[in-house]
């Protein structure tokens, strides 16, 4: 058996840099990986949905070009050549991680699927052929999750795609159902729907993109289904069958039978951990219902010494959120410092086109807390940047204590909202208050410069 002080299964986005803090703190640490240096953000998640998103918003700008005065009458979209790019910027991505993975002082990168045979005692089954046995004082399980698949009736019987085997497509789907409505389902689904198919959305929730506030749902609704994405809300789906070339899914929505068919269906309705071939229970790491790693603040689990970070922990389930479980961890065990998961922030920013990024609370939320607040909204319209390159849709919202007049949250639908959001974050972080920002001098003509223009209205 291999001793070594610390072992990490997994190389995601908290699993690879912790591996390389700590063996550059000179522990003797095993990186475990089953698959491919880098895990779902490199691979199958963000990296190659952000690639193909970005041939997406070239395909329609291509498409409109007439309303930038260019004529661009004959094009068409080459899925082989999309998909290559992809290809390529993820294997750079993976190929860059893993030759620095293996060239670390102090780590070994282990290729195999390690699961647990003793407490802190694990085997790895080599990719390579062949058993490794290792223990370590430390263990630190970054194994993330995987597309769920609901219990629908049939699906077993079709073949259906998932996030992950969605991006192999060497054709463009004709039509494409989507069972799901959240970040997947609407990233996907503006996507190909922008390559030329039929996009139907299908989400079980009664409200569209339930965690926002309604304002900003349905400005994101209004601009999907202006690009002909049809979806539909609580719906549930009872069953899926073969039809010919098609694949006829038949759902209840509003206490109606109805059923659609198309030449493609992606499920999109969650991720679960990938804990079960672990075998957590021999090691004492106690898991919830749905499996996904009980951890502390300090993302300890119930087990002396094994920490769990990242997806496998459950929500929120974002590539910056893994990488600020290492961030904390390393901290704490390298830095002698008492850093935890509570009250950070949390930003998201969801990739349509425009982008819809938040941080903070909502109105809603402030309402249920009963907070003294004020809104500030505006609508991209009268964003000077917005309109000088006619990408006028969407809108800015900011909820603000009426007290201290700091920041408390704020949504962002429009183009390149992610980076807009992080300067509002930024002052909620060193509590710069509204008042501040109406009158901060901005460069101009920016989208940050908007900032001053949300928030102008309320020292008035
Ligand atoms: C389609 C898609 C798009 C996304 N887009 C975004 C985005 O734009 N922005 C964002 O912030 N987030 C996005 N996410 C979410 C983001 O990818 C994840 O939150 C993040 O990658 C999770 O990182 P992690 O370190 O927790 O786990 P992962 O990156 O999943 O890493 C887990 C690793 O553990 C390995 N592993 C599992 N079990 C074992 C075992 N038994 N032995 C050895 N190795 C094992 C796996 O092979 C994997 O490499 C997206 C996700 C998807 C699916
Ligand atoms: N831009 C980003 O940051 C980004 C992009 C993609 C994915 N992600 C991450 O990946 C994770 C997974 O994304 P996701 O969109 O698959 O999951 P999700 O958990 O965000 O949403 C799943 C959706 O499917 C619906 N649903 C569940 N079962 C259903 C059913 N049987 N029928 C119809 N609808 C059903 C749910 O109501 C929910 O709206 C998310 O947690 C997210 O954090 C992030």
């Amino acid at each position: 058996m291999k001793k070594f002080d610390a072992i990490i299964i997994g190389s995601g986005q908290g699993g690879a840099p912790l591996a390389k803090a700590l063996a550059k703190a000179k522990w003797k640490t095993a990186l475990i990986e089953k698959k491919f240096a880098g895990g779902t953000c490199i691979n199958y998640g963000c990296t190659p949905t952000k690639t193909i998103i970005s041939c997406a918003k070239t395909a329609y700008n291509v498409k409109h070009a007439k309303e930038w005065g260019i004529n661009a009458a004959k094009h068409e979209v080459d899925i082989r050549t999309i998909m290559k790019f992809k290809n390529r910027v993820v294997n750079e991505s993976r190929n860059g991680l893993h030759n620095s993975l293996t060239s670390t002082p102090h780590l070994t990168y282990i290729e195999g699927a390690a699961k647990f045979t003793g407490f802190k005692e694990l085997s790895v089954e080599l990719s390579k052929g062949g058993i490794m046995q290792l223990k370590a004082e430390k263990i630190f399980i970054d194994a993330g999750a995987s597309p769920a698949i609901p219990a629908i009736e049939g699906l077993d019987e079709i073949k259906y795609y998932t996030s992950q085997s969605l991006l192999d497509l060497k054709e463009i789907p004709e039509s494409l159902i989507i069972i799901g409505g959240s970040y997947i389902a609407l990233e996907f689904g503006q996507t190909y729907s922008r390559f030329g198919s039929k996009v139907t959305i299908l989400e079980r929730s009664k409200d569209f993109l339930p965690k926002e506030d309604r304002d900003i749902a349905l400005c994101i609704q209004q601009i999907l289904e202006t690009e002909n994405i049809h979806i539909h809300t609580g719906v549930d789906v009872s069953g899926v069958k073969k039809s010919g070339r098609k694949i006829s899914v038949a759902f209840t929505e509003n206490n109606k039978t109805s059923s659609l068919s198309a030449t493609h269906l992606l499920i999109a309705t969650g991720r679960k951990p990938n804990t079960k071939p672990l075998d957590l229970e021999i090691t004492n790491v106690a898991t919830d219902e749905r499996g996904f790693i009980k951890v502390n603040d300090k993302l300890e689990t119930s087990a002396n010494g094994i920490y769990a970070i990242g997806d496998v922990t459950g929500e929120p389930q974002f590539t910056h959120i893994s990488y600020n479980d290492y961030v904390i961890l390393k901290d704490n065990l390298l830095n002698g410092k008492n850093n935890s998961t509570q009250n950070r922030q949390v930003p998201y920013c969801m990739f349509t086109d425009p982008q819809l990024a938040r941080t903070g609370i909502s109105e809603t939320e402030a309402r249920k807390q009963k907070l003294h607040y004020k809104v500030a909204t505006l609508s991209m319209k009268h964003v000077a940047r917005a309109r000088e390159t006619n990408h006028t849709k969407g809108m800015m919202k900011a909820v603000v204590d009426a007290d201290t007049k700091q920041i408390l949250g704020a949504a962002i639908i429009g183009e390149e909202a992610g980076e807009t959001i992080a300067a509002l974050q930024m002052a909620m972080l060193g509590k710069i208050t509204y008042t501040q920002l109406a009158e901060m001098v901005i460069a101009h003509p920016t989208y940050a410069e908007s900032i001053n223009n949300l928030f102008l209205p309320l020292i008035k």
